[in-house]
């Protein structure tokens, strides 16, 4: 995928996700306010607006047992199971496979009442990056989905109103080996998930009902999610 035309923005893109997503919310600037928790989970989001319109950046924070963090992002960037999880899915399109890593999608999402309907174009990048911070610990595993153009889906022409979004899941396992020297299981692995979007709603959508929709629809959405995977692989050999 190194020679497709995407390939710097997607370089930079997720250099620059990833280096976020591993800052405390202390260190990521101030503004942050802690809107949901739900034991091991909790919710920041700032609040900003762009030209008027809300694009408050969230950043997500949860720690699931019995799941491996390359188990998490493989749910979270295959297509077939997209479906069984993203419950405001209405279609979902594979434009291009860029690569074995990389796909190209095209998503409608159910109506937020009175806003119009929208859509998005965006790449969807997973990679396992070296624990340069613990040498010897488990690789740290990520998807980071970007809005980008396609010439054959141009923006705001049908129904739809075009979205922007930046998505970046950054999953760190964590492994606490058995005293007696037993085989691992799934009581030793534990994944810490962090999830960061940034979401340009494209066009009029009323502040307080996007942010009721996000405050709503974030928690149900990590919670959903992570749920999903642990039903999917509890009896399944350990996807490290
Ligand atoms: C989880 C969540 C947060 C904020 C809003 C909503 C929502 N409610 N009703 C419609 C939507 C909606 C509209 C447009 C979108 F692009 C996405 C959207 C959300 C997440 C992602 S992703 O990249 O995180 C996972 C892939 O679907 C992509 C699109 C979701 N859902």
């Amino acid at each position: 995928a190194s020679q497709h035309r995407l390939w710097p923005e997607i370089e930079k893109t997720v250099k620059q996700q990833v280096a976020m997503a591993r800052m405390g919310i202390g260190e990521c600037g101030s503004g942050w306010q802690l809107f949901a928790e739900d034991g091991e989970m909790k919710m920041y989001r700032r609040e900003e607006e762009i030209d008027g319109m809300v694009v408050d950046p969230l950043k997500a924070v949860h720690v699931v047992k019995g799941i491996t963090g390359h188990e998490v992002c493989h749910h979270f960037f295959s297509p077939q199971y997209r479906y069984d999880w993203e419950t405001t899915l209405e279609q979902m399109t594979v434009l291009e496979t860029i690569s074995d890593d990389t796909l190209l999608f095209l998503q409608t999402h159910k109506r937020i009442w009175p806003a119009s309907q929208r859509d998005v174009v965006f790449w969807s990048h997973i990679r396992k990056l070296p624990n340069d911070q613990d040498r010897d610990g488990p690789d740290i595993w990520t998807v980071v989905n970007n809005s980008t153009g396609h010439p054959d889906h141009p923006a705001n022409v049908g129904k739809c109103v075009r979205i922007f979004l930046t998505v970046c899941l950054l999953c760190q396992t964590r492994v606490n080996p058995p005293k007696d020297g037993t085989p691992l299981s799934r009581e030793n692995v534990s994944c810490k998930i962090t999830y960061c979007s940034v979401v340009n709603p494209g066009g009029w959508a009323p502040a307080s009902v996007l942010r009721a929709v996000y405050k709503r629809e974030y928690p149900k959405f990590l919670k959903r999610f992570t749920a999903y995977v642990t039903n999917q692989t509890k009896n399944k050999p350990i996807m490290f």
